[in-house]
């Protein structure tokens, strides 16, 4: 029986995971978990990328002591983050989005080509750490000049294990440079700021098979874990979802990108799927509970956290996407800069951070309801943030949808799925 695996990294965790068909069913076993997280170096924010390397081989060992049998395999990460190449080998460090080294970048990127006409032409929402802004602000800093390429990082890590190199669609669209209407690079993006052609090549679709490690197929499944995430819902009907992680994507499938006024004022992005727009939203997640857990509370169980949070009665709300909340020195003084008051104990974050959530999910629906003129009955979450029963009851009260928690591993799933469609067996 063929087995698939597929290797899942968050902003905070990785995973690799096997997966096969038996009797129809799709059957997975987590054969290793490794943490993840920034690096502070030379006052910037950073990736390990050399420790992920590590953990994604260290990880593929273990599976293949368990299951010699693996016929392929594919790596997926979060979005927008690259590492530059040169003579086939980084040039390092590799930035993470937090970092704000693109401060200086957005101004001039908007001088040669305001974001309205980038959003009529890409539909991808307005971020600080787009990888557009990152790439202008290498330029910048002449660390262009000297490479060859880039590589998003589930690209990267593939590249690392097969010598091939390869740009993945529904990742390159994460970055703010890729043609709603054609799907490719925007040529006339890439001119105007002067970025080198060199760099950006014809786009791949899921299911290539770029090359082999230790003779396992090395495939692109959707690249961009969200991607993959949404091919790993099990949904009825084409309803809402969110994938629940350190971020939020809110979002819905829909047949083309909506670039129009309403969805630029909303920021709501167009993201590549498989044989389909994501029309979603990044909203700050899991981020602001885990940074509060991490000052406030480091060892106190999540059970306890959201229990004495559903039991405060502290009822202010802030807006979770404000981006005071991005990467603050302390979240506990972020939100105190958005109260009129501080809440009187630590329970009290917490509650503002989930109820605000809940109404951030509300006002985002408002939005996509408004923006592609349908109604939806249901949402669907996944992800880790799916088991916090406090939140999900939330969000059903807030926005009046149906709430249907799968705290299942939708992003690897997605990812055997789309391995297993074209790897010859049927899905
Ligand atoms: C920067 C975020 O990671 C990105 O926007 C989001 O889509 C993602 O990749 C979540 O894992």
């Amino acid at each position: 029986m063929k087995k698939y695996l597929a290797i899942d990294i968050g902003a905070s965790s990785g995973r690799h995971i096997v997966g096969w068909k038996e009797d129809g069913e799709l059957k997975t076993e987590e054969v290793y978990r490794f943490p993840n997280g920034v690096v502070e170096q030379d006052g910037h924010l950073t990736w390990d990328i050399d420790a992920l390397e590590k953990h994604v081989r260290t990880g593929i060992d273990e599976a293949m002591k368990i299951y010699p049998e693996i016929g392929s395999l594919s790596v997926d990460t979060w979005g927008v983050d690259y590492v530059l190449m040169k003579g086939g080998e980084p040039v390092l460090p590799c930035y993470a989005y937090r970092d704000s080294r693109t401060e200086t970048a957005i101004p001039k990127v908007h001088e040669q080509m305001s974001f309205s006409d980038l959003y009529r032409r890409t539909g991808i929402q307005f971020q600080p750490f787009n990888t557009i802004y990152q790439l202008y602000a290498d330029k910048l800093a002449g660390r262009l000049d000297e490479a060859d390429s880039f590589l998003m990082i589930p690209e990267y890590l593939m590249y690392r294990l097969s010598g091939a190199e390869s740009h993945e669609y529904t990742n390159a669209t994460t970055g703010g440079m890729v043609s709603a209407e054609t799907g490719e690079y925007d040529p006339e993006i890439i001119r105007t700021l002067g970025l080198p052609g060199r760099f950006f090549r014809p786009l791949q679709r899921p299911g290539s098979v770029i090359g082999e490690y230790r003779g396992i197929k090395v495939m692109l499944c959707a690249t961009h874990d969200t991607g993959s995430a949404v091919e790993g819902i099990p949904m009825e009907g084409n309803e809402l979802y969110i994938s629940s992680g350190t971020w939020s994507l809110l979002g819905v499938k829909t047949p083309k990108p909506l670039t129009d006024a309403g969805s630029e004022a909303a920021n709501y992005s167009n993201e590549g799927g498989v044989g389909y727009n994501r029309y979603q939203k990044n909203i700050m997640g899991m981020w602001l509970a885990n940074r509060l857990r991490s000052e406030l509370c480091p060892e106190k169980p999540w059970d306890e956290i959201t229990a004495e949070a559903e039991e405060k009665h502290f009822d202010h709300l802030v807006d979770v996407n404000d981006p005071v909340f991005l990467a603050p020195e302390s979240m506990k003084a972020a939100f105190d800069s958005k109260l009129p008051h501080p809440p009187k104990c630590t329970a009290g974050y917490f509650r503002c951070a989930y109820r605000s959530l809940a109404d951030g999910y509300r006002r985002a629906i408002e939005e996509i309801e408004q923006n592609t003129g349908n109604r939806y009955r249901r949402l669907y979450i996944v992800g880790g943030g799916a088991r916090n029963k406090y939140l999900n009851r939330l969000t059903e009260e807030a926005t009046g949808k149906q709430v249907t928690a799968l705290p299942i591993e939708a992003t690897a799933l997605g990812n055997i799925m789309i391995q297993i469609k074209n790897g010859g067996e049927k899905a």
